[in-house]
C-alpha cells in the first residue's frame, strides 16, 4: 500500500463538564491512504464527529484537550497555530458537512463562496477564479453552473446546496477529503446521487476520503476499509468486504444484524439493547460494550482490551467476539 495521507496515533478528545474532563475520543489509532474511502460507522454519540473535528481542528480550544498525534503530509496538526492549520485545512483537506444550509454563508452566493475559498488559498485573477467556479460546478453535476453560481443557498435544493459544498471543497484539489454524514438530510435518490458523485470525483482526483457515516448501505457501496466506533473507540477495522463478510466484534455484528435485508424481510429485526453511554457515564476500564451484551459472561472480556489484529488488516477489540452469540427470543 502507498504512504498514509493521514495517520493519527493514539488520538485521545476530551471535553471539559464544569470542572472535569471527559474522553469522547479513547486511543484512536488509524490511517487513510491517496484513493482509499475510510468508512467511520457507529452509532450517535460515538465520537465519529468529534474525531473528524479533532483533524480539523474546529473544536473549541478552551474546552477541548486533544492528545496523541494526527500527521497530515508528515506533520503534526495537533502542533499547528490556528494560522498554519488554516492553510491546510480547505486548501489541502477538504470538508463537507452534514447540512449544507447551515455550512454555507446565507447571505453570500454559491459562486461567491467557492470564490472566497479560491481568494483564501490562490492567487488566481478574478477571471480565472470566475472560471475555476463554473468549472468546479460543472464537475459536481451542475448542468447550468452560470445560473447556480449567482443563486443564494436559500434558492436551491438539498441535493444542489450539497454539490455546492461539494465544489467549494473542491476547490484547492484537497489530498483529504473529510465527509460527515454527507448526506443525511438528502433524500434517498439524492443521497445515491450524491455517493456516487463523490466516488467518482474521488477516483479521478486520487484524495483520500474519510467517510463517517451510519449508513450501513453507504458504506458497503462507497468505502474500502471500515472503522467501526463504539463509545470513543475503534471496536473494529477491516476491509470492506472482510467487515460485511466476516464481522467479528458483537457490536459489528448487532449493527449488521439490525439493517433489514430481503432475506429477512419478514423475520424480527435484531435490536441493540441499551444507548451509548454519555461521557459521564463511560465505564474507566474493560469492555465498553459489555453492558449491552449482559447475557455474555463476565469472564469473555477483557480487563483492559486492546485493539488486536486478529487475520492480516482485520483488527478486533477485546476478546469478547470470541464466543459470542444472539439471544434466541421466543
Ligand atoms: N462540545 C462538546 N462538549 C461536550 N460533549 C460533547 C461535545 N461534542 C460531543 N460531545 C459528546 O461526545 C460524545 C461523542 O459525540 P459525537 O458527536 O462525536 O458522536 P457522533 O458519533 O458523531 O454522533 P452523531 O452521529 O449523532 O453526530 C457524545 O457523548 C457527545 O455528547
Amino acid at each position: 500500500m502507498t504512504q498514509p495521507i493521514l495517520q493519527i496515533e493514539n488520538l485521545r478528545a476530551s471535553f471539559r463538564i464544569q470542572d472535569e474532563y471527559f474522553t469522547a475520543v479513547n486511543g484512536v489509532t488509524l490511517s487513510v491512504h491517496p484513493n482509499e474511502v475510510l468508512a467511520i460507522v457507529g452509532e450517535s454519540g460515538c465520537g465519529k464527529s468529534t474525531l473528524a473535528l479533532s483533524i480539523t481542528g474546529l473544536h473549541e480550544p478552551e474546552r477541548t484537550k486533544l492528545e496523541g498525534s494526527i500527521l497530515f503530509e508528515g506533520t503534526n496538526l495537533l502542533s499547528l497555530d490556528i494560522n498554519e492549520l488554516n492553510q491546510i485545512r480547505g486548501r489541502k483537506i477538504g470538508m463537507i458537512f452534514q447540512d449544507p444550509l447551515s455550512a454555507l454563508n446565507p447571505l453570500m452566493t454559491a459562486g461567491r463562496q467557492i470564490e472566497e475559498s479560491l481568494d483564501y488559498h490562490t492567487k488566481l485573477s478574478s477571471l480565472n477564479k470566475r472560471q475555476r467556479t463554473l468549472d468546479l460546478l460543472e464537475r459536481v453535476g451542475i448542468s447550468n453552473p452560470k445560473q447556480i453560481c449567482d443563486r443564494y443557498p436559500h434558492e436551491l435544493s438539498g441535493g444542489l446546496r450539497q454539490r455546492v459544498m461539494i465544489a467549494m471543497a473542491l476547490a484547492c484539489d484537497p489530498l483529504l477529503l473529510i465527509a460527515d454524514e454527507p448526506t443525511t438530510a438528502l433524500d434517498v435518490t439524492i443521497q445515491a446521487q450524491i455517493m456516487t458523485l463523490l466516488r467518482e470525483l474521488q477516483q479521478q482526483m486520487n484524495t483520500g476520503i474519510m467517510l463517517i457515516t451510519h449508513n450501513l448501505g453507504v458504506v458497503a457501496e462507497m468505502a474500502d476499509r471500515v472503522a467501526v466506533m463504539y463509545a470513543g473507540e475503534i471496536v473494529e477495522l477491516a476491509d470492506v468486504h472482510t467487515l460485511f463478510a466476516h464481522p467479528m466484534h458483537p457490536y459489528t455484528r448487532s449493527l449488521l444484524h439490525s439493517v433489514p435485508s430481503l432475506q429477512t424481510l419478514h423475520e424480527k429485526l435484531h435490536v441493540i439493547q441499551g444507548i451509548v453511554p454519555s461521557l459521564q457515564k463511560l465505564p474507566a476500564a474493560g469492555c465498553r460494550f459489555q453492558s449491552r451484551i449482559d447475557w455474555i459472561p463476565e469472564s469473555e472480556h477483557e480487563k483492559n482490551p486492546i485493539l488486536r489484529e486478529v487475520e492480516p488488516g482485520h483488527w478486533v477489540r477485546c476478546t469478547c467476539y470470541q464466543n459470542f452469540y444472539f439471544p434466541q427470543h421466543p
